[in-house]
């Protein structure tokens, strides 16, 4: 695999089959390794990290093997973000650094359900008001980069109750109804897109917005989305 961070990492979180089970499509599905590794809270530098914590924001990278469960692709959990004392709920930052991702994006409402396809170098803002979940649709090993408000803890009971979003991704693409939802949107299918007036851009690292006083104020004041009329 490449070499995705240059400094130390700390002990990474880790999620397993087991810890995963509730949310998949095959629950009697098997996995001899760990799923996938969440390196939390990284920076490059003191300077940085006190820039991070002082504005409530955290860096992660998440490293996903592939790997099958019974037919489906491997993913993430899958959770929602509370809103933020604006009245909008936390988006999330995310970058493909390397290997390719499938975002699934679900609107707390139901009312829209979108898989946004990504690549190595691609950037995608989850908007607020929608739960996420990355599949690894490859045969490669998917590293991403998240920045991400740190003043809220991610909620995972509607997936975990409902066994994950309202898809599963299955071997070939296929994308199957999850059975435990009901009428829920056909998937809008979109490809990762740049927001160059939030200087989200492909192929720009968004380790480089670190240090920058402005342009990641949406993440704790994601009504700053709805005022340029920001949509997935
Ligand atoms: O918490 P889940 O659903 O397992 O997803 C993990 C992902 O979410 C994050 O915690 C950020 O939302 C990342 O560190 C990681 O990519």
């Amino acid at each position: 695999m490449m070499k995705f961070w240059d400094g130390t990492l700390p002990k990474p979180g880790q999620r397993t089959v087991e810890d995963m089970r509730s949310v998949l499509a095959d629950f009697n599905a098997c996995a001899e390794n760990t799923l996938y590794f969440m390196y939390r809270s990284l920076s490059m530098n003191p300077g940085d990290k006190e820039w991070l914590s002082a504005r409530c924001l955290r860096y992660d990278i998440t490293v996903i093997p592939p790997c099958l469960l019974g037919d489906e692709y491997v993913k993430t959990k899958g959770h929602y973000h509370p809103k933020a004392p604006d009245g909008f709920g936390f988006p999330e930052l995310y970058q493909v650094i390397s290997g390719e991702a499938h975002f699934l994006l679900q609107k707390r409402d139901l009312s829209d359900v979108v898989v946004v396809r990504a690549k190595t170098g691609d950037v995608v803002l989850v908007p607020p008001g929608y739960g996420h979940v990355t599949i690894n649709p490859s045969n490669e090993t998917l590293v991403m980069a998240n920045i991400v408000s740190d003043a809220f803890k991610s909620e995972y009971e509607f997936y975990e109750h409902n066994h994950g979003a309202a898809y599963y991704e299955l071997f070939g693409n296929v994308f199957l109804k999850n059975p435990n939802y009901g009428d829920v949107p056909k998937i809008r299918f979109v490809d990762a897109f740049e927001v160059p007036e939030l200087k989200i851009l492909h192929n720009q690292s968004i380790y480089d917005l670190i240090g920058d006083d402005e342009v990641l104020e949406y993440l704790n004041n994601p009504v700053i989305l709805e005022k340029i009329n920001f949509k997935i």
